[in-house]
């Protein structure tokens, strides 16, 4: 098979395999085609993944975080010179267009590797003075094991956004991809160990649910950080609690997006168009509810309709295909399901709509109008290319319905009045906000979502707060004063 790897698990620094775990097939979304098959993790494999990491932990931490970040800048490097390959590789594993992975999946791994590896030579605590001579000072330390897990639509980045700033922190990782799409990670940890990272700091093991299930509750296992849905992240999130672990969720949503009437309305339908189609909408913060004033509607949508014939639809390893193919079949039926209820909840159809007729797991782009917020297109997250047209009159109303949701995500607004904008921002429940863009996620900024949306942040400063914590040492410098 064209894409199997030398083994399914990677731990203390070279391929494992272990045949007993189920069987994972890793299937190309464009074709149906099994491309490689993989097993899910036994529990030796589990023991072995989080032993390694717990054995190098401390050698890893007694480094320096010159010397750790160097590694995480060579990785990035080494990533950068293999985007290609790597985007190649993800392509057949998510379905995404070449087009998107070349820019957006093993480019942005990388840019999180070399941020945190930049910054891990400034992980430092501080000196408080007390009064009279005496003071107290803060270290900061790594947590200990982490572990991460991951959701399937940007497999390369997930795996990087958890890595990159846990090792920064002087942490060790055993990561788990999903289930679907789980060859990139591979990649991530090969490529740490050519960068010269020491055996067992990164560790992959593959697996359903349940091989998450039993890194979540592992006592050796200090934090855990997942992307996933928000019905996983109650699970994890109760099962590490069992424990006092550590956690930061990255969940789902179901993000608004308001235009109003004077807003550039080419930028508008471009923001709803990055913010519903791309990685045909498989994106956890898309802006799926989008509520356009009433004085705009028909303009927006007419010229939505346009631009939605533009895409290229087709062959995810054609250069120019814009738009691919679901990650898999389940998900594909998932979204044919809330299809079908848009139409039977009387939302109008359109755009899109149906499956295409060839192999693979191919939906149209599709757009409902006059949807209400009662709808349950409306309600739930779909993570496929459905956008929900809502109208509105007044900003009061559109804000209150905006944050009518248990979801916290992001949000965003399209205005010329800036004013206006901000005070939306203000007013949105969400943790990621945008002011006439949408989906920007750089490694410099915080990202992640409030509310169900999530807990923590991952990227930027903040990531560092989530994967180290404070030793507060006090010094006296005098004689000490005891009651008796
Ligand atoms: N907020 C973000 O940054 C972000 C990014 C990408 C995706 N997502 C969300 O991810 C979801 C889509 O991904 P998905 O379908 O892979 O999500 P999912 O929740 O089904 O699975 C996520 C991961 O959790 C594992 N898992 C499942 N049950 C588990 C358990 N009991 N214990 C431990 N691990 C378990 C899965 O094997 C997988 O690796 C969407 O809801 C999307 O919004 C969020
Ligand atoms: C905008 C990038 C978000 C990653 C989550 O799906």
């Amino acid at each position: 098979m064209k894409f199997q790897p030398e083994a399914s698990h990677f731990i203390n620094g070279a391929y494992v395999e272990d045949t007993a775990g189920a069987v994972i097939d890793v299937i190309y979304p464009a074709t149906g085609e099994v491309i490689a098959r993989l097993h899910s993790a036994t529990p030796a494999i589990i023991d072995q993944a989080l032993e390694a990491a717990r054995q190098a932990q401390a050698q890893w931490a007694a480094m320096t975080g010159t010397e750790r970040g160097r590694i995480l800048r060579r990785a990035a490097d080494i990533m950068r010179a293999r985007n290609h390959d790597l985007s190649v590789i993800e392509t057949h594993d998510t379905g995404k267009p070449i087009q998107e992975t070349t820019v957006a999946d093993a480019t942005s791994g990388a840019d999180a590797l070399e941020y945190f590896g930049g910054l891990a030579g400034s992980l430092t605590g501080e000196h408080i003075p007390l009064g009279g001579g005496d003071f107290a000072y803060t270290v900061r330390e790594a947590l200990g094991v982490c572990v991460g897990i991951g959701a399937w639509n940007y497999p390369t980045q997930i795996a990087c956004w958890k890595g990159a700033p846990a090792l920064a922190c002087g942490n060790t990782m055993v990561f788990k991809p999903s289930e679907t799409t789980p060859l990139s990670a591979l990649k991530v940890a090969e490529i740490l160990i050519e960068a010269g990272a020491p055996k067992g700091i990164y560790n992959v093991v593959q697996g359903y649910g349940d091989v998450g299930a039993s890194l979540v509750t592992d006592p050796r296992v200090a934090k855990v950080s997942l992307t996933g849905s928000v019905p996983t992240g109650r699970r994890v999130y109760a099962a590490a609690a069992e424990s006092i672990k550590h956690v930061t969720m990255e969940l789902g949503g179901k993000s608004p997006l308001v235009v109003f009437d004077d807003a550039d309305i080419e930028n508008a339908v471009s923001g709803a168009i990055l913010g519903n189609f791309y990685s045909s909408g498989q994106v956890c913060s898309n802006g799926t509810r989008v509520f356009v004033q009433k004085g705009i509607k028909e303009a927006f949508l007419s010229r939505l309709a346009e631009r939605l014939a533009t895409a290229v639809i087709g062959d995810p390893m054609d250069p120019a295909t814009n738009f691919g193919p679901m990650v898999s079949e389940a998900q594909m039926n998932i979204v044919l399901g809330y299809v079908d209820k848009g139409k039977a909840e009387g939302a109008r159809l359109v755009y899109g709509g149906t499956r295409l007729d060839r192999d693979g797991f191919y939906l149209l782009p599709t757009v409902f109008a006059d949807v209400t917020d009662d709808m349950t297109i409306a309600r739930e997250e779909i993570f496929g290319p459905v956008m929900s047209v809502l109208d509105f009159d007044t900003e009061e109303e559109v804000l209150e319905r905006a944050n009518a949701t248990e979801f916290g995500l992001a949000a965003g607004v399209f205005t010329r009045d800036i004013t206006r904008a901000h005070r939306m921002v203000a007013g949105f429940e969400a943790g990621t906000c945008y002011i006439n863009s949408y989906n920007l996620a750089p490694v410099e900024a915080p990202f992640g979502g409030s509310k169900q949306s999530g807990v923590g942040r991952e990227n930027s400063k903040l990531a560092i707060n989530h994967f180290s914590e404070m030793k507060t040492v006090f010094v006296s410098m005098n004689d000490i004063q005891a009651p008796y």
